[in-house]
């Protein structure tokens, strides 16, 4: 999505942006590509960390490639399978662990599981039934023991944004009958208001469908996730309960930048990936060039790619058959204590926290008695059930299945996304869980009026629980009163905060100039005692230490990923450098295109870079970004001063290299902010004692009776009553006269109308 911005100024690192379509990357995937293609990498890293994920600088190509098959068995990425002769499956089956190991074995057997030997009658009396459940209508609750692991599989559809996951996804949700076909079935799955707007996910979101393949009906949880790379931790969140994806590339656009992001997740978590070409009903559809793509980036041979449209429905049934027969069911057991990973939760006003839940063990019912592992707090279950893709309450859920859970959970800080639930008195080993999303832009939030601000913090209290990745520090400032500051991992993740704020509890509020989170070493030993450490993070310019106590400031980078048609090589390259960016890489993926790296400090990305990126290659080019730690800058801390005194909430950390042209900016905008008043004032942008930039705003007075002739008082009065209004509303620094407003035009991200 891209929002305008109506403010050019140059190299405007704060202010209007609003785009846009990914965000904090946080990338942890490496493809195979990335281990034959890096130039001038490290020694080989140990396999251990070539199969843990984290996409290293330093890996090398050939051997990690190496490595990894070794690991994996033999080919890994779609592949999953040996393609090299003389690398040997038992060591890798070693490497990997036994469960990694049986993933890649059930992968490769053909067929649907059948119900093993010694099945329960139960489960051999379900092979035989294949009335659907919806049936009923969906009044009956659904039998759940009737769907063994070996007839369900978890899934989520993965792809770049737009590329028609939710379409997708409402095919197969009519297909199986979980809703009724009619035209109306648009992004079934997109619930919010502020995905329906935007016409994005923003929240991944789970249904269970039940289809009947060979004469048996298995239960399928599907979860459609987001394509923004600012959501991408719903993506991984989602992936932890799943056994595969389905890989969604249109047929028009080819592979773009977060088709590699999003196959990489699922690559590292060792799921199964079916790859799928949407959108062939498109006049320039090139499935072909896109299947080729396919096959040199991510090692999928071309005959495993399916080519459908989304829209029309062509070729769907086939995605499902290939879900059934190429994703491994769950291997947990019903017999084993119940284990249940939250991996997602939402609130609800009147109900409480609604828990998604993935069974890694056990069973759960009504009345059952669970502890968290993570707060170790206890509950008795009120409500299970499944999502078809509202709620359908259900007697049980059973290990492998995959369902919400209502159990009383009344405080937001109770349902902790990644917690394990386990029974009362049969405590198990926590989950793994999931590291926590790590904020990537942080931008101060405060009501509008201060009156609201108990029923802001209630609000935000609420939608952190439905956005845990969202961070929340108390703050203040004189001109905008008691507020928050917020880390968000990307502007449009801030953007749909904000809206879902104003849409979901009618709050509006003010958000200042978003701002990376820097780091400063320390050389003070006053201050090092006073911090308790030498390595502080400053995510707010009044925390920027003085040059004089500090070693080195250092601020985030990231390695972005731009896929774009060749033609546009040139004019990107500038870009780039012009963002202080250093290129890393660049390989041809077909005869037209191209895919560049380039190591980019964050804060010369997250404002407006994907709008520059966007025009200057028609749209035609797409971006995304991993996290790659810090690198040392030349960082100074820049103060707006009106008359002389400065205004805190208007200070920035910028590159010295940028410092000129944001001061001139700053001050252009602040001029056209301030209304003339009195007496004139000075506007000045300053690095410490130095003033790099002026503005001058004239004094005057507004007379608005002027035009007023004669005695019509009524009128008068009520010009005067606005004036008077209108003063109120003004906020006194120093001695100059600033209305609150001119703050936010200045603070607040968005253009104005
Ligand atoms: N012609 C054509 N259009 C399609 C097809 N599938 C999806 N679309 C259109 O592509 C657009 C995006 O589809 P979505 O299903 O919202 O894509 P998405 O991947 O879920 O998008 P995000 O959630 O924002 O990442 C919509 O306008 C769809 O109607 C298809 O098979 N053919």
């Amino acid at each position: 999505m891209i929002l305008l911005v109506t403010a050019a100024g140059p190299n405007s690192f704060f202010f209007f942006f609003f785009f846009f379509p990914r965000g904090a990357g946080r990338r942890r995937g490496r493809c195979p590509y990335s281990f034959r293609h890096r130039p001038g990498l490290l020694p080989a890293a140990p396999v251990a960390a070539a199969i843990s994920g984290r996409r290293r600088e330093g890996l090398e190509a050939a051997p990690g490639r190496a490595a990894l098959r070794a690991a994996t068995g033999g080919g890994l990425p779609w592949g999953l399978r040996p393609r090299r002769e003389g690398l040997s499956p038992a060591a890798g089956a070693m490497a990997l662990g036994s469960r990694a190991a049986s993933w890649w074995a059930r992968l490769f057997s053909p067929g649907p599981a059948a119900a093993p030997r010694g099945s329960p009658a139960w489960l051999a009396a379900g092979l035989v039934a294949c009335r659907r459940p919806y049936s009923s209508g969906g009044k009956e609750k659904i039998d759940m023991s009737t769907y063994p692991v070996e007839r369900i599989r978890n899934f989520s559809i993965i792809a770049h944004v737009d590329h028609g996951k939710s379409t997708l996804a409402d095919r197969l949700l009519e297909i199986t009958g979980t809703i009724a076909k009619t035209d109306r079935n648009k992004q079934v799955l997109d619930k919010l208001q502020v995905e329906r707007e935007r016409g994005i996910t923003v929240k991944a979101q789970s249904a269970s469908l039940f289809y009947s393949h060979k004469g048996v009906i298995y239960l399928l949880n599907l979860i459609d996730t987001p394509g923004h790379v600012d959501f991408n931790y719903e993506v991984s969140r989602s992936l932890s309960a799943c056994q595969g994806v389905i890989l969604v590339v249109d047929a028009n656009e080819g592979i773009q930048a977060q088709t590699v992001a999003n196959f990489y997740l699922a690559f590292e978590a060792q799921l199964a990936i079916i790859p799928v070409i949407n959108k062939i009903d498109l006049k320039n559809a090139d499935p072909e060039r896109v299947e080729k793509q396919i096959e040199k980036l991510f090692d999928i041979p071309v005959n495993e790619c399916i080519r459908i449209s989304a829209k029309q429905g062509t070729n769907v049934e086939k995605v499902l058959e290939k879900v059934i027969e190429k994703i491994p069911p769950p291997h947990f057991n019903t017999t084993d204590p119940l284990k249940a990973l939250v991996f997602d939760s939402t609130f609800d006003h009147y109900r409480g926290v609604i828990a998604n839940i993935a069974l890694f063990g056990g069973e759960i019912q009504k009345g059952h008695k669970i502890v968290s592992a993570h707060t170790k707090k206890r509950y008795e279950v009120n409500e299970v059930g499944i999502l078809t893709p509202n709620e359908q309450p259900t007697d049980k859920l059973y290990a492998g299945q995959v369902g919400y859970l209502i159990a009383g959970m009344k405080e937001v800080t109770e349902a902790q996304i990644g917690d394990t639930l386990f029974m009362h008195k049969q405590p198990v080993e926590p989950l793994p869980g999931f590291k926590s999303a790590k904020p990537m832009v942080f931008a101060g939030m405060y009501p509008v009026d201060q009156t609201e601000y108990n029923n802001l913090k209630s609000a935000l209290e609420r939608l952190t629980l439905n956005d845990s990745s969202v961070t929340v520090h108390r703050d203040s400032s004189l001109a905008l009163g008691a507020g928050w500051r917020l880390g968000f991992l990307g502007l449009l993740h801030m953007e749909v905060f904000n809206q879902r704020l104003e849409q979901e509890y009618n709050l509006s509020v003010i958000l200042t100039a978003p701002t990376v989170p820097y780091k400063a070493i320390l050389s003070s030993a006053k201050l090092i005692k006073e911090y308790g450490k030498a390595e502080i993070t400053i995510i707010s310019p009044a925390q920027f230490p003085d040059k004089s106590s500090v070693s080195e400031y250092l601020e985030p980078a990231v390695l972005g990923t731009i896929l774009t048609p060749q033609e546009y090589i040139g004019k990107i390259i500038t870009l780039c450098q012009d963002r202080r960016a250093v290129q890393k890489d660049m390989l041809y993926i077909d005869e037209h295109r191209v895919m560049l790296k380039y190591l980019f400090p964050l804060n010369e990305i997250v404002v407006d870079f994907y709008d520059a990126l966007k025009s200057l290659s028609s749209g035609y080019a797409s971006f995304d970004y991993e996290d790659a730690g810090y690198q040392a800058a030349d960082l100074i801390k820049m103060d707006i001063l009106l008359n002389g005194n400065p205004v805190e909430e208007l200070a920035t950390i910028i590159h010295s290299d940028k410092a000129y042209a944001t001061g001139k900016f700053l001050c252009e905008r602040l001029k056209d902010a301030i209304p003339r008043q009195l007496f004139e004032i000075a506007i000045q942008a300053a690095i410490g004692k130095k003033i790099i930039a002026r503005e001058t705003l004239k004094a005057y007075r507004k007379n608005v009776v002027a035009k007023c002739y004669g005695g019509d008082i009524t009128r008068r009065m009520k010009l005067l009553k606005r004036q008077a209004e209108g003063k109120k509303l003004m906020r006194k620094i120093g001695n100059v006269e600033v209305p609150k407003d001119a703050f936010i035009r200045v603070l607040k991200r968005q253009p104005d109308k």
